[in-house]
């Protein structure tokens, strides 16, 4: 049991997908594990921990931004021995060329979050994917012949922003897409030596305006979890 996960050590499998809605992660368990337990409801952060083609995985949620996944992915990392952790979420597009319904893999993270600024004292310090990971999401993908698209994610402590404009500094060096969650995770996995890979659906566009449906949302995600789950 540790403070924000009731569960005890041995219920949380070495690898565990990582959406930030608990309610997608019941409906992951429920759709694609055999056998579903569910090992956490404290603050109805719902976690469940099944089998998928013969391999023990997990899925909890995370809530949004960055000083929710921290705690979480801190807590199974040094109490539930997590090796492997896959955020898998949605983001806003910041290119053209990046469409509703694409999926995303964040090769790394820039961020406004003050929380690595304050750690490393004012230098920059880049949140990076696991390559093992990210290698093993290209193959994936390719195997089950999804189109993917990576490279580097704007993780923001911010939806509603002041400055709608904002985002076209990010998007003219490469940014792809926004999110909120991408940049802590991979630092506190990074603190702890273990694994972490984000892969996002495009659910919005900032350049284009454009918004998939909630029922878009739960049909696209398909893609991201069939990816997801070849990692565990
Ligand atoms: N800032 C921000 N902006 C846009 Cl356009 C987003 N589209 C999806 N998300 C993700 O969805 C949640 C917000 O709806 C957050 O967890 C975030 O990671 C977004 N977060």
């Amino acid at each position: 049991m540790s403070i924000h996960i009731g569960a005890q050590k041995g219920d949380v499998a070495e690898t565990i997908l990582l959406p930030g809605d608990p309610l997608r992660a019941k409906w992951i368990a429920e759709t694609f594990f055999e056998n579903p337990v569910c090992f956490n409801n404290v603050r109805g952060m719902l976690g469940y921990t099944g089998m998928y083609q013969g391999k023990r995985v997990s899925v909890m949620g995370t809530g949004m931004g960055v000083p929710s996944i921290s705690i979480y992915a801190h807590e199974l990392i040094t109490q539930f021995g997590v090796k492997n952790l896959i955020r898998v979420g949605s983001a806003g597009s910041y290119q053209e060329h990046i469409k509703i319904r694409d999926v995303v893999l964040a090769m790394a993270a820039s961020s406004n979050s003050g929380i690595n600024t304050l750690r490393f004292g004012g230098a920059d310090y880049a949140p990076t994917a696991s390559f093992e990971l990210f290698q093993k999401a290209v193959d994936a993908a390719k195997n089950k012949n999804i189109a993917i698209k990576a490279g580097n994610v704007f993780t923001s402590d911010e939806f509603y922003t002041d400055d709608f404009e904002s985002y076209k500094k990010w998007s003219k060096f490469g940014v792809l897409c926004v999110e909120m969650e991408t940049a802590g995770l991979y630092t506190v996995a990074a603190k702890h030596n273990v694994n972490a890979l984000t892969i996002c659906t495009i659910s919005d566009s900032l350049v284009t305006g454009e918004k998939t449906t909630s029922k878009e949302r739960e049909t696209t995600f398909k893609d991201m979890i069939n990816i997801a789950l070849e990692l565990a």
